[in-house]
């Protein structure tokens, strides 16, 4: 699909490829497809899919283009960014929270707050696992806006954990990724502090 057919905010994924496997899911599951209330279901999930996978056409560099010249030489936090993703092992999301804190570069290369959150965006709207999403926005950050440091913090629950195989709802998995100067142990627990305590 070319740019100027895809709708904005989705992948322009093969609809009607989606659409046609979702049928036949449905048939697999014993489920008549033309009955009432799934008739466009199939046509339903491949628009959802066409959301969910958006980021696989995002590019992080566009979002991180936009930077200020601002000289502040310590840490930027934005804590309690939530965010849906898709497990890749089973198709079923995993959310939670992202939250990215960072130390701008000696040349003060600031980016806007909002370009934080739609970085997390990016990276979850694809298939993920946990630890991949988090990497993934440490390395943009490096790469993007130079900073001195920079750490992400996931946690998430994991619904192919929670309603299916072990069954364990409410558990939390949490993931970290630091680079820099927020290494540093000292740096490294107040940001840490701030994320887990505010
Ligand atoms: N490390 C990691 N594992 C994940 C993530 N999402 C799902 N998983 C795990 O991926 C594993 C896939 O294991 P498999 O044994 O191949 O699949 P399965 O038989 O469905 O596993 P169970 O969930 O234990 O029933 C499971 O242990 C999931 O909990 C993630 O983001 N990171
Ligand atoms: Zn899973």
């Amino acid at each position: 699909m070319n740019e100027k057919q895809r709708q904005p905010g989705t992948a322009g994924v093969d609809r009607p490829r989606i659409q046609a496997a979702v049928r036949e899911i449905l048939e697999a599951i014993g489920e008549d497809p033309d009955r009432e209330g799934l008739q466009d279901t199939p046509q339903r999930v491949a628009k959802a899919y066409d959301e969910f996978f958006a980021g696989l056409v995002q590019d992080p560099a566009e979002v991180l283009g936009t930077t200020f010249d601002i000289s502040h030489e310590e840490l930027v936090l934005v804590k309690d960014i939530p965010f849906y993703s898709t497990c890749e092992h089973h198709l079923v999301p995993f959310h939670g929270s992202a939250h990215i804190g960072y130390i701008p570069s000696p040349e003060g290369l600031v980016t806007g707050l909002s370009k934080l959150a739609r970085l997390v965006e990016v990276y979850a709207r694809r298939p993920q696992v946990q630890e991949r999403l988090t990497t993934q926005i440490v390395e943009a950050l490096m790469t993007h806006l130079d900073p001195r440091g920079a750490i992400v913090v996931i946690e998430a629950e994991h619904m192919c954990m929670s309603m299916r195989g072990v069954r364990k709802p409410g558990a939390k998995t949490v993931t970290s990724a630091v680079r820099g100067q927020l290494r540093e142990a000292s740096t490294r627990s107040e940001a840490m502090s701030l994320i887990l305590h505010g």
